[in-house]
């Protein structure tokens, strides 16, 4: 992290990420970042963001890829930190201007349970923006019911312990709740000792809203989310048919505008059209 300093750094970074993601077949991402990790070391919201602004444009215009950017605390740091974060006037200003669409909630969960953050996810909820955390991760599915009930998130970041608790179960199901799982991470975190591990079978049996996804690639195995999707795969041999019930849930809970969601489902029934026929499932 100590070589991304000027605002090229991070446009350099951001780029190779939609690259990779471009020849995984991305069409629409929503990219996480931590502002306290680079404003502790003295670079400037402000660079980070014109970095990350100029990579997104050339996304789109060249790789067709559009992308929304999800500023998350760090919750080893105190929760006043978060909302001084919140609070800073370039963050304000991100949030007024669009480019940064919501917040969420990162680092070790344990032993820094969500309703810590109350504080800075009440200012968020206040200001319109939209809101996930990471929970049920390594912490326990109470974490995933105290984020819904305390922070009001809307999303739930990994989620994957509420397979432990099946009242909440049945509550993330009813309720539409998007868990964004990353199965790679999961086993590199020794969350599970494998993919198969995962409850991805119970979770689609259950009707839980579910996307997979990648996970700091550069932490994790130089895994993107096509490398997850396979992993997925060979696990649990899902029929094409559920594949598309994935993506469709994945759209479904994205934070992208209703006519980008028409262009992707339109994308995933060409899709769909010609492999759910191919593969006879
Ligand atoms: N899987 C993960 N858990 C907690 N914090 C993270 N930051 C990036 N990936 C993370």
């Amino acid at each position: 992290m100590s070589v991304l300093l000027d605002a090229g750094d991070f446009e350099t970074l951001a780029w190779d990420y939609f690259t990779h993601a471009a020849a995984d077949g991305v069409a629409h991402c929503e990219v996480f970042f931590d502002p306290q990790a680079h404003m502790e070391r003295s670079v400037s919201y402000d660079i980070v963001l014109a970095g990350f602004q100029k990579a997104r444009e050339r996304a789109e215009s060249e790789l067709g890829i559009t992308s929304e950017l999800i500023a998350c605390f760090l919750r080893h740091l105190p929760p006043a930190h978060a909302t001084a974060t919140l609070e800073h006037d370039a963050v304000q200003a991100s949030f007024a201007a669009g480019h940064v669409i919501g917040i969420g909630l990162d680092s070790s969960e344990k032993p820094f349970p969500p309703e810590l953050f109350q504080d800075v996810y009440r200012k968020a909820g206040a200001l319109g923006l939209k809101m996930t955390a990471h929970a049920g991760e390594e912490g326990p599915a109470a974490y995933v019911k105290t984020a819904l009930d305390t922070l009001r998130v809307q999303r739930i970041d990994h989620g994957v312990r509420v397979i432990e608790d099946e009242a909440l179960l049945q509550r993330i199901a009813a309720d539409k709740i998007l868990l964004s799982i990353c199965p790679i991470s999961n086993v590199f975190l020794k969350g599970v000792a494998s993919v198969a591990d995962l409850p991805i079978r119970q979770f689609l049996d259950a009707g839980v809203r579910f996307s997979i996804n990648s996970d700091d690639p550069a932490y994790f195995g130089n895994n993107y989310i096509l490398a997850n999707y396979c992993a997925v795969q060979e696990a649990f041999e899902l029929s094409a048919a559920e594949w598309v019930a994935i993506c469709e849930g994945s759209i479904d809970g994205s934070w992208c505008g209703q006519e980008r969601k028409e262009e992707l489902r339109a994308r995933l029934r060409s899709v769909s059209e010609e492999w759910v026929g191919r593969c006879g499932t």
